[in-house]
């Protein structure tokens, strides 16, 4: 059994109990990359997916990847956190962790849509390609990374840093990937400094009620972690609107309709990939 066999029918069970509560994301991520600029601008733009939670990203991102598979890719996050035995760079295992550690862990803190992505594909019994490692670096190495704006997010939790590097985001491209971030709005301003081009979509809820009941049924919430994502999310409808943020704003009423939007704006995407594999 090879190693992404044994990490799938390890997480089956697991995932049952863990789909619910996976939410927001701290992303990992990667100073140093291999790609050069050129190779990077030559793929397919990235798309910044942002908006409050409860919006309806992680849903229909499930369904782009499952539309179009082999067409979308996440980034390497880069982390602090020393590798646990049996992780290294390039062996895919660091979803294991992540996912034993969400009985322990303000999940709602550290999973990301792209985790329930993979993990529903899982425990739909799809193939999935194996989640890529972590980058590990030193605290010394991502600071500097940091403070010289190579990272367009981060975070410290249990002492350690993560966060997504630009380059990692260009390395997806650079495999003929669109890359798809999913950032909140603070996310999308550093994107916003920098030179990676991607198209920026805002999914909103049709309204505060609306939201809030979604959340409510989502049942990933305590009454105080809801009340402080209704809080955010009143903030992010509103700065959503202020013009020139994003390419466009969908507004997440009708599933269907809203993933209808989506794909008309990403398809000169999709076919650029789809072009260079054929
Ligand atoms: N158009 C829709 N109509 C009804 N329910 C929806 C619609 N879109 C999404 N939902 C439901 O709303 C809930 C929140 O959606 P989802 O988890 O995709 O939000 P999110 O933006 O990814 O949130 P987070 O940022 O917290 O991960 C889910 O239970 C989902 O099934």
């Amino acid at each position: 059994m090879n190693t992404c066999d044994w990490l799938q029918s390890r997480l089956e069970p697991l995932l049952i109990q863990t789909d619910s509560k996976l939410s927001q994301r701290i992303s990992v991520m990667h100073v140093h990359s291999s790609s050069t600029d050129k190779q990077a601008m030559a793929g397919p733009r990235p798309v910044v997916l942002s908006g409050p939670s409860g919006a309806g990203k992680s849903t229909l991102m499930k369904r782009l990847l499952k539309d179009y598979e082999g067409v979308f890719g996440f980034s390497v996050s880069h982390t602090t956190r020393k590798p646990r035995p049996g992780e290294e760079e390039g062996k895919g295992l660091n979803m294991l962790p992540m996912l034993l550690g969400a009985t322990l862990l303000p999940v709602a803190d550290v999973f990301s849509s792209k985790d329930v992505v993979m993990s529903t594909a899982i425990s739909e019994g799809r193939k999935v390609t194996c989640p890529p490692d972590y980058h590990y670096t030193t605290r010394e190495a991502m600071q500097e990374g940091i403070d010289n704006g190579d990272f367009i997010e981060n975070a410290e939790f249990s002492g350690n840093l993560y966060g997504t590097s630009k380059s990692a985001i260009e390395d997806v491209r650079a495999q003929n990937l669109i890359c798809i971030l999913d950032v909140d709005i603070q996310g999308v301003r550093n994107i916003k400094k920098t030179d990676l081009d991607p198209i920026y979509i805002s999914i909103q809820p049709p309204s505060m009620e609306i939201l809030e009941t979604r959340l409510r049924d989502r049942q990933t919430e305590t009454e105080e972690s809801l009340q402080k994502r209704l809080e955010a999310a009143r903030q992010d409808m509103e700065l959503s609107k202020e013009p020139g943020v994003f390419d466009v704003v969908i507004i997440n009423d009708d599933l269907d309709k809203a993933y209808e939007e989506l794909t008309a704006i990403l398809i000169d995407e999709i076919k650029k990939v789809q072009e260079v594999k054929s």
